[in-house]
């Protein structure tokens, strides 16, 4: 039998062995297409000035300043230029160019008169009925950025704007940091996969979507190496295809737990996994496993849907973002409880929980059963709160910290 009472590593302890020696994986060049979502490998220059020129900012006429200030001033029409063309020539006292946004401004203008402020006055000829500046509506040339401009920094989330912005500094392709390929994996010969008609024992394997959607979410790359069955072969031909794929990081799911049919650990380290950790002060999430073979990392999640999810949420997205070069903070909020909670005994506990918005601050609705199987709570749930180990029963109104498991209204 396994040793139950030895006591459990810490939470942050465990965390800190996971996320150690764990740091971006290297980089590769992607479209700006692919890049979309993907973390910018290195400080990105300009290429180019934006706008290359002076250019109008809206449809007019481009003036000169001193022959326009004043309402009445009549101005020769002596060309057109549009976006995407230059006026071949020079504009001249009394004189002005029809022009369209985006055109540069012709030689001698210096201001853009709207056209909503000029009236036809006869052939080729206008009147100006509101007076312009020096400048107005001109662009000028490098107003958004120069040549040489550091347009993004190094670990820049390529999100609309900074994409937008690489296009615009005249880039097709981007280096990205490489995106982890996580595995994952579930265990257990009572599990059968979404669709299925099942036999009596059996249920649906579930853990898997949720937590490669958790991966997903925080860029990694999944490969699901489906439903192993709780025996060494089997486990040993899945652990096989994960170091063959080349995985970053295999995650399992089920059998970490002490039964005889909680093979994962013992398997694995038979099969060469070098264990750093099993068992931790968390509930849920007691039997996390972790371990290395070779360049591959192994987290080996308990079975519960809930275990799995709120594991993959405290250990999984550190990881896949220390990995990726994404950057994780865990931010914590106070909330008032609504409602009286129990003590939680002698592990760290994420209580699933609604947490709502008021003028005073965060409310806590802290789900009465906590069963680490209850995937309807997890998915209704919008907060974890977390009570250190051994937190006495709390009554209505204490304050609790939470984590925000999706934005709260
Ligand atoms: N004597 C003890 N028994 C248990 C202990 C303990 O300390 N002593 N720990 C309990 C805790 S806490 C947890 S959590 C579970 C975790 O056990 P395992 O990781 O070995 O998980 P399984 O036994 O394989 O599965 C548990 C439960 O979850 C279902 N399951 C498994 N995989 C999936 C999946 N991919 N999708 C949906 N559901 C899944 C499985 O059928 C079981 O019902 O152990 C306790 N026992
Ligand atoms: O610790 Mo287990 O993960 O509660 O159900």
């Amino acid at each position: 039998m396994a040793d139950n009472r030895k006591p459990l590593l810490p939470v942050n302890e465990a965390l800190a062995r996971l996320l150690k020696g764990a740091s971006p994986l290297g980089v590769e060049t992607v479209s700006l297409e692919q890049a979309h979502n993907r973390i910018l490998a290195s400080e990105l220059i300009a290429k180019r000035t934006q706008p290359p020129f002076a250019a109008s900012a809206m449809d007019g006429y481009a003036v000169r300043a001193s022959d326009a200030a004043n309402a009445g001033a009549a101005l020769k029409v002596i060309g057109e230029v549009a976006a995407g063309y230059v006026f071949d020539g020079m504009i001249d006292a009394g004189e002005c160019v029809r022009i369209f946004t985006g055109a540069p401004l012709p030689e001698g203008a210096d201001a853009i008169l709207i056209q909503e402020d000029a009236e036809p006055a006869g052939e080729n000829l206008i009147k100006v009925s509101e007076g312009v500046a020096k400048g107005t509506h001109v662009r000028p040339a490098g107003l958004d950025f120069l040549e040489g401009d550091v347009l993004l920094t190094e670990g820049r989330l390529l999100d609309a704007g900074a994409l937008c912005l690489a296009a615009s500094g005249n880039y097709a392709s981007l280096p990205v940091l490489k995106k982890p390929r996580i595995g994952i994996l579930a265990t257990g010969d009572e599990l059968r996969t979404p669709g299925s008609k099942l036999e009596p024992g059996q249920i649906i394997a579930s853990n898997s979507y949720g937590v490669g959607a958790i991966a997903k979410e925080h860029g990694a790359d999944i490969v699901d190496f489906g439903i192993a069955r709780d025996d060494e072969q089997s486990l040993k031909q899945a652990l096989q295809a994960a170091i063959d794929a080349k995985c970053d990081v295999l995650i399992t799911l089920g059998g970490a737990s002490v039964g005889e049919h909680d093979l994962v650990r013992s398997v694995f380290t038979a099969a060469g996994m070098k264990l750093d950790f099993w068992k931790i002060a968390m509930r849920p999430g007691k039997p996390l496993m972790f371990g290395t073979l070779g360049n591959m990392r192994i987290l080996g999640l308990p079975g519960n849907p809930v275990s799995s999810l709120v594991c993959t949420q405290l250990f999984g997205v550190p990881l896949i973002c220390a990995l990726g070069g994404r950057s994780y903070s865990q931010i914590r909020q106070k909330a008032k409880l609504t409602a009286p909670i129990k003590a939680n005994g002698n592990r760290e506990q994420y209580a699933r929980a609604t947490i709502s918005r008021t003028p005073h601050g965060f409310e806590a609705t802290v789900f009465e059963n906590q069963d680490s199987s209850i995937i309807s709570f997890y998915a209704n749930a919008n907060g974890l709160v977390v009570r250190p180990i051994d937190t006495p029963a709390a009554n209505k109104d204490d304050e609790v910290e939470f984590i925000a498991l999706t934005s709260i209204d």
